[in-house]
């Protein structure tokens, strides 16, 4: 993403949608039901894709299992360069001991870079599986690989053609000495291939050996990390592991715009986040883990206020040094929804002042209007917590921040905390307002034609409070039925 300006991103975020989106938060009117920014089309959710290279027996497979076993609670698939040999002719096959399978031109990158951009366009893939002992992969059937949050790119030359390597998002070369790389061949190619020693040491003196110093050393330039010792470096192994998380638990938004905060992602996240948007959850569950996730949402969000170092002295009689938190506080919820946020608010800040604003949807056109407030007199001397559970538009927080800030709140001293947001909302505000915070724990594919956030969570106030029109959920649906209790 480097170079690009930021409405070459913002532009490329929307993608083919984007001209149905205007910054001034109005939307033109779509009729098709389809979202006006989708995941698939967009740079969201691209896949990170990691390149493992490194000469043959180095340690590159046992590598990626580590990595993958480290990431348990990722979608991570594993494309071997392997599988793209191509098939010998009969002429190659009767003089097998002459061909050169270390050689780039062994293997068949178009069909290797047309698998890759099927996966980062999230589509499933068949992947041959190559067979070293009949040098064929047609021998056995081909392997669905589906799109996942992380792809690693394994094999011996796999930095070696430009179009592959500009796909990755980090470069590992597996550094093994040559002695250990040879002892190693000897073993797995006598035992898992069934071949013998004259032939290994043959085609290694002949093909392996060069090719590795004239194809895959050479590429060794191209990596972000280099591991020495291969599995053995549990040290490199862990911290590209936490590289991969950090990673991934940014979404691309917040790489262009560094004021928003999505909490990082954890199952228990994703399992809260599937019960309230559940449409058969009933009220009592969606309260409660809304409630679990605002109590998220707003301890993040205090993380980002000012504090001040201060000293204590503990029971033992030692000196801890901690800090204070900010007092000059409010909380300001856009009523209804933003009233459920409020408790939350409350447990975590003792006594904190909370004001009202209400703003009126006016019809189908994505506007509003600021009808009611009332705020504390004094709140341009405090750091507001701006709360309301979903960014949709973005047109009720305008409407929200322009008043904080007709009232003397500086833009900086402004959170604004919610569940939801729709990259269309954090465009807006982020543009209007580039110096307020934005915390959120997911962010949404985008708007549909009538504006309302998907996937989304449907009318939160009504879930919430209780005042949907629908009936609760038969009682089989209910968490308390799927429990057993
Ligand atoms: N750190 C290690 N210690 C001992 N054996 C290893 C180690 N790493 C890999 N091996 C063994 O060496 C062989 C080649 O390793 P592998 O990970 O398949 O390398 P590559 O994928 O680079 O060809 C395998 O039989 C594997 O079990
Ligand atoms: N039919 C084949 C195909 C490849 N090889 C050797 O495999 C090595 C690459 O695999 P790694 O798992 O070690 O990366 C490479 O050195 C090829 O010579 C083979 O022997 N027979
Ligand atoms: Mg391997």
């Amino acid at each position: 993403m480097g170079s690009k300006s930021v409405v070459d991103m913002i532009e490329a975020s929307s993608g083919a949608h984007f001209s149905g989106f205007h910054m001034d938060g109005s939307l033109g009117a779509r009729s098709n039901g389809q979202p006006t920014t989708s995941a698939s089309d967009g740079i969201y959710n691209q896949p990170f894709v990691i390149g493992v290279a490194g000469g043959a027996a180095s340690g590159k497979t046992t590598v990626c299992d580590m990595i993958i076993q480290q990431l348990h609670d990722q979608r991570v698939v594993l494309v071997n360069q392997d599988s793209f040999y191509f098939n010998l002719t009969e002429e190659e096959l009767k003089r097998v001991h002459e061909y050169n399978f270390d050689h780039p031109d062994a293997f068949d990158n178009d069909q290797l870079l047309s698998a890759m951009e099927k996966l980062r366009q999230g589509k499933a893939v068949d992947i041959p599986k190559y067979d070293f002992k009949s040098y064929k992969s047609d021998v056995f059937p081909a392997r669905r690989v589906n799109p996942s949050d992380v792809i690693i790119l394994e094999g011996i030359l796999i930095f070696h053609d430009p179009r592959i390597r500009e796909l990755m998002n980090m470069k590992i070369f597996v550094d093994t000495d040559a002695d250990v790389r040879l002892a190693r061949r000897i073993r797995r190619d006598t035992g898992e291939k069934g071949r013998d020693i004259a032939t290994v040491l043959d085609q290694y003196s002949k093909f392996v050996k060069p090719a590795f110093d004239d194809f895959i050393l050479p590429t060794k330039k191209y990596a972000d990390i280099i591991i020495p010792r291969g599995g053995d470096n549990h040290v490199a192994i862990d911290l590209i592991v936490q590289h991969i998380r950090t990673k991934l638990g940014q979404h691309d938004l917040c790489k262009i715009y560094p004021n928003l905060y999505v909490i990082q992602s954890t199952f228990q996240i994703r399992g809260m986040h599937t019960l309230i948007r559940d449409s058969q959850t009933t009220k009592h569950d969606f309260v409660f883990y809304a409630d679990r996730l605002i109590r998220l949402v707003v301890e993040h969000g205090l993380g980002h206020l000012p504090f001040t170092e201060k000293q204590v002295i503990t029971p033992t009689g030692s000196v801890y040094t901690g800090v204070d938190f900010c007092k000059r506080l409010c909380g300001v919820s856009v009523v209804r929804s933003g009233e459920s946020m409020e408790n939350a608010l409350r447990a975590c800040c003792k006594g904190i002042k909370i004001g009202k604003i209400l703003i009126h949807r006016e019809g189908d056109n994505g506007q509003n209007q600021l009808i009611y407030e009332k705020l504390p007199k004094d709140i341009a001397d405090r750091h507001v917590l701006l709360l309301d559970p979903i960014l949709g538009t973005g047109n009720s927080a305008v409407q929200a921040i322009s008043l904080l800030i007709r009232k003397g709140v500086p833009e900086a001293n402004i959170i604004f905390l919610n569940l939801i947001s729709a990259p269309q909302g954090v465009h807006v505000v982020c543009k209007k307002f580039p110096r307020i915070k934005i915390v959120t724990s997911e962010i949404e594919t985008g708007l549909n034609e009538d504006f309302r956030v998907i996937p989304g969570m449907g009318e939160f106030g009504d879930r919430y409070f209780g005042t949907d029109d629908d009936d609760e959920p038969p009682v089989a649906a209910t968490a308390a039925a799927k429990n057993g209790s």
